[in-house]
């Protein structure tokens, strides 16, 4: 099997590395190719998303990917920044359903910034449309008439990359507790009511799982207050960034949150949730359990090894019950000595 592995920038590189070294120590027999994205790959061949490294994400069976983002890239034209490297992957692949499980590990109780006894709750998969919405329509920078520079994004969804949305959260709600929350702004946004009625057509195929809606406001207020009531969630593409940053604390931190990104076949892109961190870049300070734990989800999505996917994700909790924390988690391992961790526990 061959894995293309893209780190990226700042903490990317950093939590990959970690991510391999697991893998190898889990027997996965995986083939690895690198190649550059975002800043680093801009840097060196004047491009976030080089045509080689997309050949190289379309060849393999599945890909790794750590984080782009770098400061000394924010004063570049939009499309050369190395955030464009990821949106174009997810688009050019067509990986448009973001699977973002939300889960507290037993022993993480005490590094939720909820109380303990409510983060308990917490397990819940934040399923996000990657391809569409504001992120994807047609966006300028303007000057109108009274001479007053304006920006717009335009916020579209058509009904087929809806429906397509909507199946993969009935099917990940069918699979779980059966219990599917849709998130949406349909009390203003024209996007969020053709959302909704298609949500509500899509349910007809699916009478087992309950079906709720929730203004993405509210939500926003329930996960923190409740967490257990999610099962799944479905939302677009910018409520889903935004929602699951936001469940991440709940969980214990950022650095713990794994992303699948996925199209109706089984290729698939995994991810940290998280960005670059250029605030911790090249300290050894990054918590690489959400790419390892990513990696574990590439195991069982992309390449049908669910077992060495069970052992993994074991041994992530068996190196936090070992009293295993990075900085982020209230200890001061560094990176590499949570992997080694990772990797005894295994
Ligand atoms: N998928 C991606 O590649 C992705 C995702 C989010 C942000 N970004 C980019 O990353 C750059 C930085 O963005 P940001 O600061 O808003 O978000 P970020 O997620 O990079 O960092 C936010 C905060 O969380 C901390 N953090 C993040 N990951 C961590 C980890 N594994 N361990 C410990 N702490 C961690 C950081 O130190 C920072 O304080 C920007 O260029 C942004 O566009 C990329
Ligand atoms: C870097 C950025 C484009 C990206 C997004 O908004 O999708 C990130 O925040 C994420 O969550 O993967
Ligand atoms: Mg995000």
């Amino acid at each position: 099997m061959l894995i293309a592995l893209l780190p990226g920038d700042g903490i990317g590189p950093e939590v990959i590395a970690q991510a391999v070294r697991v893998l190898d120590a889990a027997g996965c027999g995986l083939t690895f190719e690198t190649a550059p994205v975002g800043g680093a790959a801009y840097k060196a061949a004047g491009h976030p998303l080089p045509a080689s490294t997309l050949d190289l994400a379309r060849r393999a069976d599945a890909i790794l990917f750590g984080a782009v983002g770098d400061p000394e890239c924010d004063a570049l034209e939009r499309h050369l920044r190395p955030e464009q490297a990821i949106l174009g992957l997810r688009k050019e692949l067509g990986l448009f359903a973001n699977l973002r499980p939300v889960k507290l590990f037993a022993d993480l109780a005490d590094a939720s910034t909820l109380r303990p006894d409510v983060a308990r709750g917490i397990d819940m998969v934040i399923v996000r449309e990657l391809n569409g919405d504001v992120y994807f329509g047609e966006k300028a920078m303007r000057t109108t008439p009274e001479g007053l520079r304006e920006g717009y994004d335009v916020m579209s969804y058509d009904e087929g990359e809806v429906r397509r949305i909507a199946h993969s959260g009935f099917q990940t709600a069918r699979a779980r507790r059966g219990k599917l929350c849709s998130v949406d702004k349909a009390n203003v946004l024209e996007t969020s009511q053709l959302w909704r009625d298609v949500v509500i057509e899509v349910a007809a195929d699916y009478p087992d799982v309950a079906l709720s809606h929730m203004y993405v406001d509210n939500a926003a207020m329930q996960i923190v207050r409740d967490p257990a009531q999610f099962d799944v969630i479905v939302t677009g593409n910018l409520f889903g960034d935004i929602l699951s940053d936001l469940a991440s604390m709940c969980a214990g931190s950022i650095g713990m949150l794994p992303s699948a990104a996925l199209d109706t076949s089984s290729k698939g892109l995994y991810e940290p949730i998280h960005g670059s961190a250029p605030d911790i870049a090249g300290q050894g300070k990054a918590n690489p359990l959400a790419t390892i734990l990513s990696a574990a989800m590439m195991l069982r999505y992309s390449l049908d090894m669910a077992e060495a996917a069970d052992r993994i994700e074991a041994a992530v909790a068996g190196a936090l019950a070992s009293g295993a924390r990075t900085p982020d988690l209230g200890g001061a391992m560094d990176t590499a000595a949570m992997g080694d961790a990772v990797i005894a526990a295994l």
